[in-house]
């Protein structure tokens, strides 16, 4: 052997294992992106199976579409999901349980951002600068970790404006100004059509059957129209997402449960018995998952 090659070898051998044991090493006490990392998929269900009450259709679909995007090398889009229900059926708590499974440490990560459109847009006259400002968050986030994930609750409350600001980056774009945004993850967190969910449960409690009985396509239907061409929402959401969706929404109450009548629940004007106030009170209304990525 040649004493330099040699050299040469050994020296870059050392540097890169130097290299990876301190990475390794900072990881240890700073947290990493680790955007490449696979999605622990057993952990994934038995978090959504043992803390998410109910929710049949959401475990199984969040699931699918997770696992199917994180092991997608190669995504076309970042994974968007939407999803909706009344106040406290459990959407913030999903995405807390979906943004733990990225990143250990959740809400609290560096790498998961959640929005709150009531209170950071709270200003019909500074859209500009909310879109401003919104663009340049994800892109530096999103410059810094791939896989960042975005959480916007309150979706029927946000501005069309900032909406519009977000819309690029849900887009096929392989690049924007030198950022690839198909790692990302975006959740979309709305109260919109919750009442026709509710009705739908209802019907089918009403016929007899269980709420685990509810498939998807029981309720595209519904949605489609009531949701997604309600030209008197303040947000449409057919404008954010136009392209081709998969629709699942996962009725997850079980009629065992004994929750309390919500007073905000704004069901349909017709007088209902008790037993059916109780029973469809907290029904956690549904799920619409946009699968915008290119999932299997
Ligand atoms: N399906 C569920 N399974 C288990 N716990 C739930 C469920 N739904 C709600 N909860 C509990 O209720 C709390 C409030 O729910 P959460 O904040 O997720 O509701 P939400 O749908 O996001 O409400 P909002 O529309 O007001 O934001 C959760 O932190 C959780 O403890």
């Amino acid at each position: 052997f040649e004493p330099i090659t040699v050299g040469i070898a050994i020296g870059a051998a050392s540097a890169l294992t130097g290299y990876l044991s301190y990475k390794d090493l900072y990881c240890r006490f700073a947290e990493c992106c680790r955007s490449e990392r696979p999605l622990n998929a057993s952990a994934l269900k038995q978090d959504l199976e043992e803390k998410l009450f109910g929710q049949h259709l959401a475990t199984e679909v969040i699931l699918k579409a997770l696992t199917g995007f994180k092991n997608n090398k190669n995504p076309k889009k970042p994974l968007t999901l939407s999803l909706h229900g009344w106040a406290g059926t459990g959407k913030n708590f999903v995405s807390q349980i979906v943004a733990e499974n990225l990143h250990p440490k959740g809400l609290k990560s560096n790498f998961v951002h959640l929005f709150v459109s009531t209170l950071h847009f709270p200003h019909e006259q500074h859209i500009k600068l909310y879109q401003d400002q919104l663009q340049r968050w994800i892109r530096g986030n999103v410059s810094a970790c791939a896989g960042s994930v975005f959480i916007f609750d309150e979706m029927d409350k946000l501005h069309p404006g900032v909406i519009d600001a977000i819309k690029p980056f849900l887009d096929y774009y392989e690049q924007i100004d030198g950022v690839s945004y198909r790692k990302a993850i975006f959740i979309f967190l709305s109260n919109a059509g919750g009442d026709l969910i509710t009705k739908t449960a209802l019907d089918f409690w009403r016929a007899g059957r269980k709420r685990e009985d509810i498939q998807l396509k029981d309720l595209e239907a519904v949605l489609s129209v009531g949701v997604f061409n309600n030209k008197h929402k303040h947000v449409r959401q057919d404008e954010v997402f136009s392209e081709p969706f998969e629709i699942c929404r996962t009725p997850s109450f079980s009629t065992e449960d004994t929750c309390q009548l919500d007073d905000q629940l704004a069901l349909p004007k017709r007088k209902y018995s008790t037993l059916e106030m109780l029973a469809f009170s907290r029904i956690w209304l549904f799920l619409i998952m946009f699968l915008l990525g290119n999932l299997r």
